[in-house]
């Protein structure tokens, strides 16, 4: 077309002033389509791509040391030496320098984004939105490319941080820039230094004037870990970071509140709000980690009370998790602007690094018969026991807590002074097993759990997911134990497909049976209790 056409313009000046807007539309549409080509490359044409990227840059420069005589707009040949026009020959030389230096932009641009493409692929990073900023390429990258103070490359080194995990590569970058971004990465992959990291460097000095920046999160247990992990990040700054306990609520002037962080649960600030009046009027950065959880019903209403009283109109909002159901990531681009979609993996999945294993029990009993049995053979702690309530957690308790064992239990009716204690004695190594509702299934970053026992089979698929998560965390090697009775039957092959795809083996007929919609399964269960009730 171009060559057929181009007699059509010999002779004829090609206004590029007056088609600039024309030009410009044409190359941006280019680099959409290179964008999108992108994609479908193979994961093992990486190293080819990168072959013919080179290959591309040395042809370039070649096409330019010969000199073309003539260059292609929209399609067409459009001769440079043309005879007749009003632009004087400078002006025409300067235009075809800008549109020359266009092009090279364009092409840097371009292959900026291939090697983003074949850097994600490796790194099973997924991005979607406009213009997503290239992912790190090291921690050092933050010191050359984000001009990061040496105080927390210092601490991240000190933490034996080497290498950003794959989220941390994205998400970071993307925050940096002043993204909002909604990103889900598999359990014990640092999502965590994912969101803090970026917030501290952005915040860049303590500021007295008001809360900057709010983490939410569900439980007190998961806000008291962030905390802490803020606080190591945050070491020899004069960053005020604040948790939100029982006794700050009750005690604090908030019209003074000097904080440059708070971490808080959604219940406590949505108190603070309403009762002390809280100001968030200047937050600039929020938080929703564990979001999903936080966008259920029951704590929705809390978080939206923490959205609204967030008006900064410039805030930057993420939300982070292991799993993003489809209703909160409309939620999300409901509520955010220009947002960046980061999904490491594929969503809601299993970490690969957990082995996994289904155990029929037959009834209540076989439970208890086959923890004991397991506990005999091989008790590899530090080991977590999910049950699927208070009730039954503290049954099983009162059955382990004579064997010989170091057992403990973990619950919402304990003080939070004794919830406290049962995650440092368990983190301590004090605790070997630890028995926990979903109180602690999410978000806990308990070092070194080898096992986990699903004593009760979850009630959902993300529940699930969280659960064993807490083991195999940090690229660490983990086991899941799942026992299931006749009442779970009709929900086994919702396990089976987590497990299939998170690379464990399945037996067949596991897969071929029916798919159940998994609706929270809380079936009632008989008594774990081997004692005798007394009247
Ligand atoms: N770059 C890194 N290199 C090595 N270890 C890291 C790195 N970043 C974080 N970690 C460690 O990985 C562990 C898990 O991190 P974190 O608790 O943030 O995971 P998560 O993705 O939030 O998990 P979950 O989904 O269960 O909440 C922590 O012990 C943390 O110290």
């Amino acid at each position: 077309m171009a060559s057929d056409s181009s007699f059509l313009f010999s002779g004829i000046r090609f206004d590029r002033k007056k088609f600039g807007a024309d030009i410009a539309r044409f190359q941006k549409k280019e680099s959409d389509t290179d964008s999108v080509k992108i994609w479908s490359v193979a994961e093992d044409e990486s190293a080819k791509m990168r072959e013919a990227v080179e290959e591309k840059t040395t042809s370039t420069k070649k096409r330019k040391r010969k000199g073309n005589s003539s260059e292609t707009v929209e399609g067409f040949n459009v001769f440079r030496n043309s005879a007749s026009g009003v632009q004087s020959s400078g002006e025409v030389q300067a235009d075809e320098e800008s549109i020359e230096l266009n092009k090279m932009n364009k092409k840097e641009k371009n292959r900026q984004l291939e090697r983003d493409a074949i850097f994600r692929k490796q790194h099973n990073i997924h991005v979607s939105g406009y213009n997503v900023p290239s992912p790190l390429q090291s921690f050092d990258e933050l010191k050359s490319g984000y001009n990061c103070p040496s105080y927390l490359l210092r601490n991240l080194k000190e933490l034996g941080f080497k290498l950003p995990t794959p989220i941390q590569r994205q998400a970071i970058s993307v925050l940096l820039d002043g993204r909002e971004c909604f990103a889900c990465a598999p359990t014990g992959s640092g999502k965590t230094l994912a969101f803090v990291c970026p917030m501290l460097m952005k915040l860049k000095d303590p500021e007295r004037g008001g809360i900057r920046a709010v983490i939410l999160c569900h439980t007190r247990e998961l806000s008291a870990q962030i905390f802490r992990e803020c606080k190591k990040l945050a070491k020899r700054t004069k960053f005020r970071i604040k948790l939100m306990t029982k006794n700050l609520l009750r005690n604090a002037d908030f019209s003074k509140f000097p904080c440059d962080i708070l971490i808080s649960t959604p219940l406590r600030l949505r108190l603070a709000i309403k009762k002390k009046k809280i100001d968030l009027s200047r937050v600039d950065y929020l938080v929703l980690d564990e979001s999903d959880k936080l966008f259920e019903p029951e704590l929705f209403k809390q978080i939206d009370s923490v959205l609204k009283a967030c008006s900064n109109p410039s805030i930057i909002r993420s939300l982070f998790s292991a799993t993003l159901p489809d209703f909160v990531e409309d939620r999300a681009r409901e509520l955010m602007h220009d947002a960046v979609r980061v999904i490491v993996g594929r969503k809601n999945m299993a970490s690969e690094t957990i082995k996994q294993k289904l155990v029929f029990t037959g009834s209540e009993e076989g439970k208890l018969l086959a923890i004991r049995q397991s506990f005999t053979e091989s008790l590899n702690p530090p080991v977590l026991v999910f049950l699927q309530s208070k009730e039954r957690a503290k049954e099983l308790y009162g059955e382990l807590a004579f064997d010989n064992i170091r057992v403990d239990v973990i619950h919402s009716d304990l003080s939070q002074q004794e919830r406290e204690n049962a995650v440092d004695n368990f983190r301590a190594g004090k605790t070997w097993v630890l028995i926990a509702t979903d109180v602690v299934a999410r978000g806990m970053d308990f070092k070194g759990v080898n096992c986990v026992i699903n004593y009760d089979f979850p009630d959902s698929a993300s529940a699930y997911v969280h659960r064993i998560g807490r083991s195999g965390r940090a690229g660490r090697t983990g086991e899941a134990i799942t026992f299931y009775t006749e009442d779970d039957i009709p929900f086994l092959r919702n396990v089976a497909n987590l497990m299939a795809a998170s690379g464990c083996e399945v037996q067949s007929w596991l897969m071929e049976l029916q798919k159940k919609k998994w609706k929270k399964h809380r079936p009632k269960r008989d008594s774990i209790s081997t004692k005798p009730e007394t009247a």
